[in-house]
């Protein structure tokens, strides 16, 4: 059965073909570096990834009608550490033109929220601001991740490396990734559990990486039961994205980090 997962990937190699056929190469070295990994070093509370999110395959559309630089301005005034931005088009209605208009409009790092299957498109990520970039395990060969790790740090980005399940940590861990994030939400049937984040948590402290819990998280009483399991951090969308007053729900989820929640 084709899953999401396989019809975005498809997608995302057509978008390769095209990308494949401009010039696009600016590595990050000379950029002003924004660093998520300095952040969560540092951080006393539990750190936020605020995701700038218009659309999704499982929710539709959550909400076009928000412009990204004011958005992100709330996020960072609010006390996000960092902002994921949407960048594919296809699927979540996002773009690189929303990426540039975060990145010129706050302080904090960037992660550029795509499906990357190809050092082209880290490049391209990189030229339009990212400081951060995501690969999930369950769209990529094993030799693929860690060619894409390696060529991702080379440039002085930092890597969330996503993972639903044990055997997919065990590959994460593999390439010395210091950034897990533990995807509560199944990409291949849209289903969010967050014993997912409680499952692997051991072992992602063990590793020494910071964790990230990533989905469905949509209320104090969430933000909490992954603290307690142990991550150091939650990247939340929709429950933003949705929010009618966004400082109050940003404030709810701001809950001291547990002892112990450092690697
Ligand atoms: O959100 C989806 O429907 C989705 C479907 C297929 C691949 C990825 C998908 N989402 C990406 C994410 O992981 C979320 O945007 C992110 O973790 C925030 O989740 P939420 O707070 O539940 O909006």
């Amino acid at each position: 059965m084709t899953t999401i997962l396989d019809r975005i990937i498809e997608q995302k190699k057509q978008e390769l073909a095209l990308l494949q056929n401009q010039s696009v190469f600016y590595p990050a070295i000379d950029r002003e570096k924004r660093s998520l990994l300095d952040k969560l070093q540092k951080s006393q509370q539990i750190s936020i990834i605020a995701e700038f999110k218009r659309a999704s395959p499982s929710k539709g559309m959550i909400n076009n009608g928000v412009e990204p630089a004011v958005q992100a301005s709330i996020y960072e005034q609010s006390g996000a550490s960092a902002i994921s931005v949407l960048t594919d088009q296809t699927f979540f209605k996002g773009s690189f033109e929303d990426l540039i208009a975060v990145r010129e409009t706050v302080q904090l790092p960037i992660l550029c929220k795509d499906f990357i299957i190809d050092p082209l498109q880290i490049n391209n990520a990189c030229a339009h601001g990212a400081d951060i970039i995501l690969l999930i395990v369950a769209a990529l060969e094993e030799k693929k991740l860690t060619e894409l790790y390696q060529y991702a740090t080379n440039l002085g980005l930092e890597v969330l490396v996503e993972v639903h399940n044990q055997a997919e940590l065990e590959t994460a861990l593999k390439t010395g990734a210091k950034l897990i994030g533990v995807n509560n939400r199944d990409l291949k049937t849209f289903q969010v559990s967050l014993e997912v984040t409680e499952k692997l948590a051991a072992a992602v402290k063990q590793s020494g990486a910071f964790l990230i819990s990533e989905s469905g998280l949509h209320s104090q009483e969430d933000v909490n039961r992954v603290r307690n399991a142990g991550a150091n951090g939650i990247l939340v969308g929709e429950a933003f994205m949705k929010s009618a007053n966004l400082k109050k729900t940003f404030s709810d989820f701001q809950l001291p980090l547990i002892e112990g929640a450092r690697p």
